[in-house]
């Protein structure tokens, strides 16, 4: 039998965790404190603390020397507390109040992974003489030298700024655990690359992981497509499926545009987060379903909280953990040894030889504004690739448009402007295109409508939308976070 000691304040809803654990078969006793706990039991007789950060923040180094893993539970979650709670050796960091399931499981992991570390030690331990005689060299698993090369010229994501390092350790750090990670950040900075990091460097690799861009779905079926549906569900429902979070089941499920969710599906994929289980459109029984969410937007959800678009008790589940991607803009050298690598990625796509990187299309790149961050460079320098003679790459060819250029000018005064002047003129001047017309309504309207209210005002789907706002390079509304 396992033995767990909960070190909790009275008032800390944690103190509900000794019935669901004794339940289940655990011993568990409680305290008030570390002070407490010590002074009243051995604590290196236990195998896993569950503490409350209260308890956590008022203990002494020396109280917490040799003490057992523990796993720290936080009424007031947050990104630094978080980061510094594990890097300080909690084996998991969970938001307060949480249920039963969620705990268990954590519990168990804890507890396994304690189990397996320790049969890797004193298997080391008999090997160590061994090594004495013959010092040998361990590889490091495929996994771990992934994770060292995060960054590098050779990996998927490529930066060695300070933001994207920040970034990358932040990645080692949360990629091994199950926690919620909401990635932000705008359109084209690379979150999806990250959701496929985190998946990759997770005990969950060899397990699918299953992209879903919300605001690409119809608004109509996205709740089938999620959740699956029973047959006669709807009309058109002519046999039963599987939704798309079924598909992830024991793997990674990324929601990429989470803020275009409709409130209806929130509510579905609250239910599966609380409950680890999934109800089929038209079904009367759930199914049980182990998935690690990781989410991504451009939005301020929290805003959309206030304009009641989102829902605050969803917020508060896929905000345990946040990682922000800068914009390209804000990445220095970065943004050459990024267009060094799309360059040859372009020339091999075209069978082109690698055409010279020279000063001055690297001046331009330098001094773009880069509103379409990664995406736009890769698709300027395409069309560089595409345009450009026998053996250079031309600036000219990039055609990024002279408004962008001016490093000076923040993107959110860009589309400040651009936002003035869409309001200054309500209708467009004549002689502008159809494109013209579509971006002037899409700014001049974004900053009061949701993504689908602007679709339906324009009479277009939502993935439409999507992808207009991709090819014509249109950004969304900054939120003040970014
Ligand atoms: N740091 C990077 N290094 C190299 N390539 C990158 C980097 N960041 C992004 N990319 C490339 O840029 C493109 C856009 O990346 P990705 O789709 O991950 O962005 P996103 O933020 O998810 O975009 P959106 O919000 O529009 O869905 C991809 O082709 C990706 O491979």
């Amino acid at each position: 039998m396992h033995h767990i000691m909960i070190i909790s304040p009275d008032h800390s809803p944690l103190k509900e965790a000794d019935k669901w654990l004794s339940r289940y078969g655990f011993q568990v006793n409680l305290s008030h404190s570390f002070e407490q706990a010590h002074k009243f039991y051995e604590l290196k007789d236990f195998d896993l603390l569950l503490v409350d950060n209260d308890c956590l923040t008022e203990a002494t180094p020396q109280q917490l020397n040799n003490t057992p893993p523990r796993i720290v539970l936080d009424t007031k979650p947050g990104l630094n507390i978080a980061v510094q709670t594990m890097s300080l050796g909690a084996k998991y960091y969970l938001p307060l109040p949480t249920d039963s399931e969620t705990l268990l499981k954590h519990v168990i992991d804890a507890l396994e992974n304690t189990q397996s570390q320790a049969d890797i030690a004193s298997e080391r331990n008999q090997d160590s003489k061994l090594a004495k005689e013959a010092p040998l060299l361990f590889a490091r698993s495929e996994q771990e030298e992934q994770s060292m090369r995060l960054g590098y010229e050779d990996s998927t994501i490529i930066g060695r700024c300070p933001p994207m390092e920040e970034l990358f350790s932040d990645i080692r750090k949360v990629a091994s655990t199950d926690v919620t990670v909401l990635i932000r950040g705008e359109s084209g900075t690379g979150k999806e690359l990250v959701a496929k990091a985190l998946h990759d460097l997770s005990k969950r690799n060899n397990k699918p992981l299953i992209s879903v861009n919300c605001a690409a779905i119809p608004e109509n079926l996205i709740e089938s497509e999620l959740f699956g549906h029973e047959k006669g569900a709807f009309t058109g429902a002519s046999s039963a499926r599987d939704g798309l979070i079924y598909a992830a089941d024991h793997g990674t499920l990324f929601l990429d545009e989470i803020g275009e969710l409709p409130l209806e599906a929130q509510a579905r994929l609250l239910r599966v987060l609380q409950e680890g289980e999934i109800r089929r459109v038209g079904a009367v029984q759930a199914t049980k379903v182990d998935i690690r969410l990781i989410t991504a937007t451009h939005r301020d959800l929290m805003d959309m909280v206030r304009r009641r678009q989102f829902r605050e008790d969803l917020y508060y589940r896929l905000y345990v953990m946040e990682l922000i991607i800068p914009p390209l803009r804000e990445r220095g050298d970065d943004i050459s040894m990024i267009a060094k690598n799309l360059l040859e990625k372009a020339c091999k796509k075209h069978n082109r030889p690698l055409l010279a990187y020279n000063k001055s299309f690297d001046k331009a790149i330098r001094d773009h504004h880069w509103p379409g961050n990664v995406r736009e460079l890769e698709n300027a320098i395409e069309r560089a690739v595409i345009l450009s003679p026998a053996n250079k790459v031309e600036a000219a060819n990039l055609k990024i448009s002279s408004r962008h250029t001016s490093q000076a000018a923040s993107h959110a005064q860009q589309i400040e402007k651009a936002q003035e002047e869409a309001r200054s003129s309500m209708t467009p001047s004549t002689g502008t295109t159809l494109d013209d017309y579509f971006k002037h309504f899409v700014l001049s309207h974004q900053h009061k409508m949701t993504e689908t209210q602007l679709a339906h005002s324009l009479g277009i789907s939502r993935k439409s939308l999507w992808e207009r706002r991709q090819k014509l390079g249109i950004p969304r509304q900054v939120t003040e976070n970014k």
